[in-house]
């Protein structure tokens, strides 16, 4: 196992007016997360998805419970750790602000102590498959977002991690950038069977990038298992968006399908199908028997509906 926790918990002590009160972050956590596998790791705000990637890789010590992290003890064996696992935080950076990308770069490589060769082949390797060489020679601080999570996951793929830890890593990219991410994500999996564990309030991520999914809902894990598992456990249904030729009559009666809105007259329709019993091809195909359709667009379900729906039907 590369992740291993048992009854996992974190507390802290919160003011709550004038008194002071324990918050639960995470409660008993149990899990298990083999080498090679792609793990994404959701829930609502305040969850505890942060607190516990905090206690896998040694920044915060748990209140009761064990945890191994490639087997190791993250608090006491943080340094052997940090050659094993690369991580990656959106809101705190690996790279330094007022230097070129490059120069981060070359630093981490030395504070791993990677050999010179090592270290130059992979920082090429990482500079083409994340298409960098634009930014390389400019200061991290005048990088666009998109440019920066590019060169922050280099950094933390630079020593070859076992386990590559994301917090949230396409938040506030455009479609192209998300697009590109992943599919290098895919590529490093692929060819290093890299072990993935992701955070993402996108549905897109977990279902481009992981094979299984967990679920914490109050510091408690809530659900296990594959994606297509927990859209069928809470019912999630996804969207097809059709634009028309020419304005129609709402579309009622495509099989497996429920006409959800029209807009524009009947120009653009909505209509909401279960993956489980059809798919987004054979309703189009319904929908062109009796319309002309000149563009679409699937919706996937939102991460914050499904999670609501699996809170309320835990409850
Ligand atoms: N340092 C801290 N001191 C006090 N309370 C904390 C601290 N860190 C987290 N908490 C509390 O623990 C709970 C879990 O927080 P955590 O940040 O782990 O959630 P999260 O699932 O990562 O949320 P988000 O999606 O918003 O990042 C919340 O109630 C939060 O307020």
């Amino acid at each position: 196992m590369i992740i291993e926790t048992t009854g996992l918990t974190r507390e802290f002590r919160v003011r709550d007016g004038l008194r002071r009160r324990t918050v639960r972050a995470v409660d008993d956590l149990s899990l298990a997360v083999e080498a090679g596998e792609s793990v994404g790791y959701i829930g609502a705000n305040g969850a505890g998805k942060s607190t516990t990637i905090k206690m896998l890789v040694g920044i915060l010590v748990p209140t009761a419970g064990e945890v191994r992290t490639c087997g190791l003890r993250p608090v006491r064996d943080r340094r052997d750790l940090a050659r094993r696992i690369g991580v990656v935080f959106g809101q705190r950076s690996q790279l330094w602000w007022d230097l070129p990308v490059r120069e981060s770069f070359e630093i981490l490589a030395t504070i791993h102590g990677l050999p010179a060769g090592e270290a130059r082949a992979r920082t090429a390797e990482l500079v083409e498959l994340l298409e960098m060489d634009d930014f390389l020679a400019t200061p991290v601080r005048q990088v666009s977002l998109g440019q920066r999570m590019r060169a922050e996951i280099a950094a933390a793929l630079l020593h070859r991690p076992d386990l590559l830890i994301l917090d949230e890593p396409t938040i506030g990219l455009d479609v192209l950038s998300k697009q590109r991410l992943r599919e290098f994500l895919v590529a490093e999996r692929r060819e290093h069977g890299t072990t993935l564990l992701l955070t993402t309030h996108d549905m897109g991520d977990i279902e481009r990038l992981c094979d299984r999914v967990l679920v914490v809902d109050h510091g408690r894990l809530a659900y296990d298992g594959t994606l297509d598992g927990l859209a069928r456990t809470v019912g999630a249904q996804r969207v097809l968006v059709v634009d028309l030729a020419t304005p129609a009559d709402d579309l009622t009666g495509i099989p497996d399908a429920t006409h959800v809105r029209s807009e524009g007259g009947g120009l653009r329709q909505h209509l909401a199908f279960d993956a489980e019993s059809t798919t987004a091809a054979r309703v189009l195909a319904a929908v062109s028997e009796s319309a002309e359709v000149r563009d679409l667009s699937i919706e996937e379900p939102e991460i914050e509906d499904v999670v609501r729906r699996l809170y309320a039907a835990s409850r």
